[in-house]
């Protein structure tokens, strides 16, 4: 048997928190997707659609509630925590590179060094030596393994988490949000240093923001996300989008004078509570341009061509 190309296999999967004297929350509603090997997939959506609560489920730091989950053709949906612990080297999260981020009374070494220790039983001199090669992929050096979180800026900080991210060889990396608070030419560096280890460690990422200019600039696919399922998935977001939802997220955030940016707005229909309806399509309550049928049937997503999927009954 050849070897797949697919690095996630993802099938129906629903996570729903239960919370207490509260109604249950879908934060992820039925979601198909694979990811392929050394791909960059973007994760694009309003706050709350359940971009964070994907990446996690993959990670398997939070645990579906239905579906299954496949890395590497292993089902890993029901794996446990010891099962998981043989895999998990192989699965890591770069988070955004606030002070908050890190343990403040941690200095850099220890920061990259926690995970060398769950999974290695060499030296220390030797794991300082990977410790010191991996500060200089990502464009440190030694000076820096005796500066704490707080003696850094923000984006000394994100190469700080990215080298910690990329100590243990990982195949797939989630990067939520991860360049999201740091300015503009800051930020172009990070991405330019992301797409230079992928290329070199030979990474498959899922890259989840709110930023569409750094999702079209790094990722080769990008998904969108409404309310926990998918709406459309776009080979390059320069595409031609197609699902109104889609459509209405771009014009609002890539019109950078906030004013043009409200008018824009129009685009979704204001809606006093936004919830998953009972039946039909998960966005029909903000849709413009929803008909009889959106309230029925969950249009099924669909290939439009060449890799660009859509789910909108506009175009079944
Ligand atoms: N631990 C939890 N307990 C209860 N509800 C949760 C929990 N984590 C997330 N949720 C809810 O699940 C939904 C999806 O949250 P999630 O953090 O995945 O969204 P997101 O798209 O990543 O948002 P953001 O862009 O703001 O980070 C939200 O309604 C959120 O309130």
């Amino acid at each position: 048997m050849g070897e797949s190309v697919n690095l996630f296999e993802i099938n129906s999967l629903y996570k729903c928190y239960n919370q207490k004297e509260k109604p249950k929350v879908y934060a992820v509603y039925n979601l198909n997707l694979t990811i392929k090997k050394r791909e960059t997939l973007g994760l694009v959506g309003e706050s709350g659609c359940g971009k964070s609560t994907l990446g996690k489920m993959l990670l398997k730091l939070e645990q579906p509630t239905r579906g299954t989950i496949i890395f590497n053709q292993q089902d890993i949906t029901n794996y446990s925590f010891n099962q998981m612990r043989k895999i998990r080297n192989g699965m890591q999260m770069i988070f955004q590179g606030n002070a908050n981020a890190f343990n403040p009374y941690f200095p850099v070494e220890q920061i990259i060094r926690e995970p060398l220790d769950n999974y290695s039983h060499e030296s220390k001199e030797k794991k300082r030596e990977k410790i010191v090669a991996m500060l200089e992929k990502v464009g440190l050096n030694k000076t820096y393994l005796t500066r704490y979180g707080h003696e850094m800026s923000g984006g000394q900080r994100q190469r700080v988490g990215i080298a910690r991210a990329l100590i243990l060889n990982p195949e797939f990396v989630v990067c939520d949000e991860a360049v999201s608070s740091i300015d503009y030419a800051l930020k172009n560096q990070i991405l330019t240093l992301l797409t230079d280890l992928k290329k070199q460690f030979g990474l498959t990422y899922l890259f989840i923001s709110h930023d569409i200019a750094a999702v079209n600039k790094i990722c080769d696919r990008v998904i969108v996300m409404y309310l926990g399922n998918i709406v459309e998935i776009i080979p390059n977001i320069n595409d031609k989008v197609q699902h109104p939802y889609t459509k209405a997220l771009l014009a609002a955030t890539l019109i950078p004078d906030p004013r043009k940016r409200e008018k824009s707005r129009v685009l979704f229909k204001e809606t006093e509570e936004i919830k998953i309806p009972e039946k039909g399509c998960v966005f029909q309550n903000r849709c413009l341009y929803a008909q009889q049928v959106c309230t029925i049937e969950p249009p099924a997503l669909v290939s439009k061509d060449n890799e660009h999927y859509v789910a909108c009954h506009l175009y079944q």
